[in-house]
This record gives C-alpha cells, sequence and structure tokens, in this order.
C-alpha cells in the first residue's frame, strides 16, 4: 500500500495552483445527468472521487468524454439505468445526490444507502423529507432509497437543520418540478451557489442560492451547456495553513479569496500577512511562531467542518492553548490520536478538544483516518523533527489533487512511497 513519507523542517515558499472543487464537483457531475444535452465542465480535479462518479454515470448509461486537461462532457442522453449500486455508493457519499436528479428526470430512483463512515453517522432523512415536500412516494427497503413521482410540485420546504447535500438534492430535483418551489434554511455553501450557477448556464430558473432561502422557478427541460467549476477553497486554506504552520511565505493561485472568509480571519488571528488580489491569495508568516485559535464549526458562512483537522495541526505547534469545537460530525476527532503520536497536547472531551501548543513535534509512522485528517497529518508532519511515515493515503487521493506534487513545489520534502 502506497504512503506519504514528510521530512519536516522547510518554511514553505513559493506559488502553488488551487485545482476545482471537490465539494463542487461532485453535485454538478450528478445534476448533468438532469440535462438533455452534453455538459461540458472544465477546471475539473483529478480526484479518486470524482473517478467515482464518472463511473457511477458511466453505469447509468451517460456517454462520457475526458480531454487531455482532464475537462469532462457529460452526455445523460443515454441514461438507460436508474439504480445506483451499492459498490459504488459505499465508496462515497456524495454518490446519493443522483437520487434528486434522476427521480426529476425519469419519475423513478433507486440508490443505495451511502451508510455510514469514519467521521461519523451520515443520515440521509433530510433528503428524503425534501424529495417527499416535492411530491416523491419514498420507501427505504433492502438497504436503497425507493422514489417514485409521476411529475414532482413545487412546494416551500423548510429544512429543519442545515445540509449542504440535502439542498443540493432537493435544489436539483426543484429545476425540473411543476411550479416554484421555495427552500427555506437552506445551505449556503460557495458549492451550493456553484451548482446552482451550473444548473442555470443548463436553463434553470433559480434564485437566491448563497443566502438560506432559494426560490426555483421549475422547466419542462434542461439543455446541454458549459460550466467552470469554483476553486476548492478547502485546498487553499489547507495550503495556507501549512504555510503558515512552516513560517512560510506562499501564493495560492486561482483562487476565491471572497469564500473563504472564516478561514482567513483565523489565520490573521494566528498571526498570517494576507494578502488577496484578484484569484491570488498571498500569506507571509515571517518565520514566525503560530498563535493558537479557538474556533467552532458550523454551517456556511461560519468556520467550515472540513479545515478542524488542518487547524487543529496549527494549534499543536502554536504558542498558547487553543479550544476546537466541532458541531457538523460527532467522530471528527480521528486524527486526535495520531497527532498525539506526533508529540501534540490535546484533550478530547466530547465535541471539544484542548490543544495546548508544545515547542516541537517529532516525525513517526501515523495511519490516515479520513480526508482532512490524512492532511492534518501531513501539515503536521512538514514541521516535525525527523520522519513522518503516513499510511491508508488512499483517504488522501479522494479530495487532494497531486498534494505532494504541489508541495514539494512549495519546497516540502515530501515523498510518495509504495
Ligand atoms: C453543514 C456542513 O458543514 N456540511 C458539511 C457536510 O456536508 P454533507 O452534505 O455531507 O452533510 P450535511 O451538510 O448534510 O450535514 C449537516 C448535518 O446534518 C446532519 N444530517 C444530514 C443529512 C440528513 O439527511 N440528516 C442529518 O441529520 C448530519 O449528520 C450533519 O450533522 O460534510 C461535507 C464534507 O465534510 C462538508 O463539505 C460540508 O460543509
Ligand atoms: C469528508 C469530506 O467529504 P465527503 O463528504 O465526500 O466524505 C470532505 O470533503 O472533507
Amino acid at each position: 500500500m502506497q504512503k506519504i513519507v514528510v521530512e519536516g523542517g522547510v518554511p514553505l515558499k513559493g506559488e502553488v495552483q488551487i485545482s476545482g472543487a471537490k465539494n463542487a464537483v461532485l453535485p454538478i457531475l450528478c445534476a448533468t445527468l438532469l440535462a438533455d444535452g452534453p455538459v461540458e465542465l472544465s477546471n475539473v480535479p483529478h480526484l479518486h472521487d470524482v473517478v467515482t462518479t464518472v463511473k457511477l454515470l458511466g453505469e447509468l448509461g451517460a456517454g462520457l468524454t475526458i480531454d487531455e486537461r482532464y475537462g469532462i462532457t457529460v452526455d445523460a442522453t443515454t441514461v438507460h439505468s436508474q439504480v445506483a449500486s451499492y459498490e459504488l455508493v459505499k465508496t462515497m457519499r456524495a454518490s446519493v445526490l443522483v437520487l434528486g436528479p434522476l427521480l426529476a428526470k425519469y419519475g423513478h430512483a433507486e440508490v443505495s444507502l451511502p451508510g455510514g463512515c469514519a467521521i461519523g453517522s451520515r443520515p440521509v432523512d433530510l433528503h428524503i423529507k425534501g424529495l417527499q415536500s416535492l411530491g416523491a412516494h419514498i420507501t427505504v427497503e433492502n438497504g436503497f432509497i425507493k422514489a417514485r413521482a409521476d411529475r414532482l410540485k413545487g412546494a416551500r420546504h423548510v429544512f429543519d437543520i442545515v445540509s449542504v447535500g440535502a439542498t443540493e438534492n432537493v435544489l436539483m430535483a426543484a429545476t425540473l418540478a411543476e411550479g416554484t418551489t421555495v427552500i427555506e434554511n437552506a445551505a449556503m455553501e460557495p458549492e451550493i451557489v456553484d451548482l446552482a450557477e451550473c444548473l442555470k448556464a443548463l436553463g434553470a430558473r433559480i434564485e437566491g442560492a448563497g443566502s438560506n432561502r432559494i426560490v426555483v422557478e421549475g422547466v419542462d427541460r434542461l439543455h446541454g451547456g458549459a460550466h467552470h467549476v469554483v476553486p476548492d477553497r478547502i485546498e487553499t486554506g489547507t495550503f495556507l495553513v501549512a504555510a503558515a504552520m512552516t513560517g512560510g511565505h506562499i501564493t495560492a493561485r486561482g483562487t476565491r479569496p471572497d469564500t473563504m472568509d472564516a478561514v482567513l480571519d483565523k489565520l490573521k488571528e494566528a498571526g498570517a500577512e494576507l494578502d488577496c488580489d484578484g484569484d491570488r491569495i498571498t500569506l507571509d508568516m515571517g518565520g514566525r511562531r503560530p498563535r493558537a485559535v479557538n474556533f467552532t464549526t458550523a454551517p456556511h458562512p461560519a468556520f467550515p467542518t472540513d479545515m478542524q483537522a488542518q487547524f487543529m495541526a496549527l494549534n499543536c505547534i502554536a504558542s498558547g492553548v487553543g479550544v476546537v469545537n466541532e458541531t457538523i460530525f460527532e467522530n471528527r476527532f480521528m486524527h486526535v490520536n495520531e497527532l498525539v503520536r506526533l508529540g501534540a497536547d490535546i484533550r478530547v472531551d466530547g465535541h471539544t478538544a484542548v490543544v495546548r501548543g508544545v515547542e516541537r513535534l517529532s516525525g513517526a509512522p501515523v495511519m490516515a483516518t479520513d480526508l482532512r485528517a490524512s492532511a492534518s497529518l501531513i501539515l503536521a508532519g512538514l514541521v516535525a523533527q525527523g520522519e513522518t511515515t503516513i499510511d491508508r493515503i488512499y483517504h488522501l487521493d479522494r479530495g487532494y489533487e497531486n498534494i505532494e506534487e504541489k508541495l514539494s513545489g512549495l519546497g516540502a520534502r515530501i515523498r510518495r512511497v509504495g
């Protein structure tokens, strides 16, 4: 099995190109199922999760063309199956996002339940309730969500709690429903805005994406079109934290500073100097040790759960004590024990982790447990004395494109072995 080996101690310097966002491209690939013509996607990151989604679309019968720059064109006019199998869905939660599009387009869909994952249970009751509000009949049998509707009907739906995935499923389904759908307490993530932009390019009528109230005027059909995927704010944040931890000076290129206020504010609080200029963010730490920061994860625009592990790594070597509250997932502290193996001082009590910064970490073999946990271990390895070997890096390949090449380009001593 492949591993990543990091030798700590180099302050990162230089420029890094940011890829398209995993959490935007996955729902957008699912949305292509709604269109009556080819949909051309650019700025698609080359990630394992993208490969899995493409495989799923292929299994459903969609025509797929991939160009030399990893632009993907999906032609869903040849789709002949409305069943998403367990084999593909189990490896990736985002597969449940074919439910809304298949149901809206074909009047029926069967999608395997995604099941839990390392960071906590991943229920889909909110997805189901939302689609039921649009008139779908849904049962859960033999591990499958089975949905049926002659034609979905627009309705007002108020989400009990903010859910990114459920907002996406209902938004996609509503584009082809009869009449107006109002989604209240909608998720406001930049990836929802990007999905709405793509749907609009295909002829959907949507207002309010990015606010907590989205209004969709259903249309009879969506046509083909083109969309450029939004840059990955979590990948951007991960590189900026890496630079801050190593006392470095880097520029992230091809990103969107306006999508990451909470993260940039925390970096400033940690002592980083930041300069945002168009699609570039420059961070200068000037060799200083970061200050520990307190934060609580919550839906956008608050601090993202997908940056929790990386900032936890920063707190490990910062001056002072940082208190971290995780409110989205019940089990998203899997990286704590691994960081402790590198010499970190962290106490967990329920949803709260108290991190006392130490002067230095020391390299050791560690195990990646999920995607962002893997990233946090690389970041810790970048500042640890000696060699850190990270096992089970397939998690990393789900969500970071060429992370070791990109970090090497910034001067890090990092390599993949095995
Ligand atoms: C609000 C939030 O930060 N969502 C994150 C969540 O999105 P993802 O779409 O996976 O999860 P949701 O936004 O749906 O989950 C938000 C909360 O709602 C609960 N829930 C969700 C669906 C459902 O049917 N029933 C239910 O109870 C979840 O357990 C969770 O506590 O994970 C992604 C991957 O890490 C992140 O990119 C998203 O930012
Ligand atoms: C956990 C993540 O992704 P997923 O919801 O696809 O598991 C993530 O992006 O951090």
